[in-house]
């Protein structure tokens, strides 16, 4: 047998020994009944978190994908889980360590000194004149209603400001600052309950469940990023999360949820079918939740829907598969905080369909207008509780109205 003759050998049997790893691949991922101890916490009943995995030893990124299949017989949900949705914790990369929550909005301030003069700053330049023309009044009004703050608010400020200039005067070094700070969060609100609830709840059948969080917003507002940064802070608290991919109408949004995941040992629910019904993601995903014993299942939706009707529709059906056993534990309405208006009325339109308990603020590092908040907040009558401030994994902050008044101001 001469080289020409072990020519199709040697081409062929590499051929062989990938296809085989293919199909061997494929069947596994599939099949929704295979256990294995690479399950994230195989045994224990609990999702991986990135403090359980800091003691381990680290080890190499497997070839083969760890079996992750869901587990058909834990979860205490009834129902069978479809061939094409599966728990994906890819070929983990290394995990990270996210970085704390807390004290994240102070760097806000930074943020909104690049993007532009903030609305606090400008105010105080006016107010800081020796003695208001009814022309500086007039400025201090344009510029809130210029930075999205909102007709009716704009209206009670400049009162307040007026009053409280026409009594105490605003002669004394730093006592306009002052004011505008006291009056900029009052009506920031700082009474309003921010906290997230993400504590386990019980189901009706009276054992634990996780914490549903559900994700909304209009697309591009930046949701599937607020549920991967939100999932770090999460497991930066200690929590155990499973991440549901229910928006199934872009594929790579459950990619890229996925890849956030992965990131800090968050598994993720999603269908490997373009199009598929989001609410039987949604289900599974909490499903597995239940199996997993997970503290927190955190849904990503959509919203791409081009109608009200469709919308409700859609929304409709994935609440109330997530809140058969035990009611929602939050609705997140994720919005972009450069939209202004355009962004309120979406707003108005979530608002009205899916119950929101929360609002999320994204970009408010790309803008100095953080009237935002204001108005928001009056028109649908719930707490910002986040704030994104930039597309760095950890630039998800808990929103805290004294910071924020701080950052408006400069201080
Ligand atoms: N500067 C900035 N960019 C952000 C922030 N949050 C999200 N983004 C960016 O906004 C873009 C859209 O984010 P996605 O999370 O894909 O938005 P989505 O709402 O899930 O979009 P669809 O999946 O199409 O519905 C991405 O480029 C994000 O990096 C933020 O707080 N600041």
């Amino acid at each position: 047998m001469d080289l020409n003759d072990l020519l199709p050998y040697l081409v062929g049997a590499p051929v062989l020994v990938a296809g085989a790893a293919a199909a061997l691949l494929v069947r596994r991922r599939r099949r929704p009944d295979s256990t294995s101890d690479l399950r994230p916490d195989a045994g224990t009943g609990s999702a991986r978190t990135a403090t359980d995995v800091a003691d381990r030893p680290v080890v190499p990124t497997p070839v083969l994908p760890p079996d992750v299949a869901v587990d058909g017989t834990g979860g205490a949900l009834e129902g069978t889980v479809s061939d094409d949705l599966s728990v994906d914790d890819l070929a983990a990369p290394p995990l990270e360590t996210p970085a704390p929550s807390a004290g994240r909005l102070r760097r806000l301030r930074e943020r909104l000194a690049r993007s532009g003069s903030p609305l606090g700053a400008r105010l105080l330049s006016v107010l800081s004149r020796d003695t208001l023309t009814e022309d500086d009044w007039d400025e201090l009004e344009e510029t809130l209603l210029l930075a999205d703050v909102g007709a009716g608010p704009t209206d009670e400020i400049i009162q307040a400001l007026r009053t409280r200039v026409r009594v105490e005067g605003l002669s004394a070094p730093g006592q306009a600052r002052e004011v505008l700070r006291e009056q900029l969060l009052a009506l920031v609100d700082p009474s309003l309950d921010r906290s997230l609830r993400t504590e386990p709840v019980t189901a009706a059948d009276g054992t634990p469940a996780p914490a549903v969080v559900l994700v909304v917003g209009v697309n591009g507002t930046g949701k599937t990023t607020t549920v991967g940064k939100l999932a770090r802070v999460l497991v930066a608290d200690g929590r155990s999360v499973v991440l549901g991919a229910a928006d199934t109408f872009r594929a790579a949004a459950a990619d890229q949820l996925q890849t956030w995941g992965s990131r800090v040992g968050v598994p993720t629910v999603r269908s490997d079918r373009d199009g598929a019904d989001p609410a039987s993601v949604a289900f599974d995903a909490l499903r597995t939740g239940r199996a997993e014993g997970a503290d927190v299942v955190l849904v990503d939706t959509a919203g791409r829907l081009q109608n009200k009707a469709g919308l409700m529709d859609e929304l409709g059906k994935i609440t109330r598969v997530l809140s058969r056993d035990a009611p929602l534990s939050e609705v997140l309405l994720v919005l972009d905080a450069t939209t202004g208006q355009n962004g309120m009325q979406q707003a108005r339109v979530f608002g009205e369909v899916a119950g929101v308990t929360g609002i999320v603020l994204t970009k408010l590092d790309g803008t100095a207008k953080g009237g935002i908040v204001v108005a928001v907040q009056r028109e649908l009558g719930v707490p910002v509780k986040l704030v994104g401030l930039g597309e760095g994994p950890d630039d998800l902050a808990p929103f805290d109205p004294e910071a924020f008044v701080d950052g408006l101001l400069g201080q």
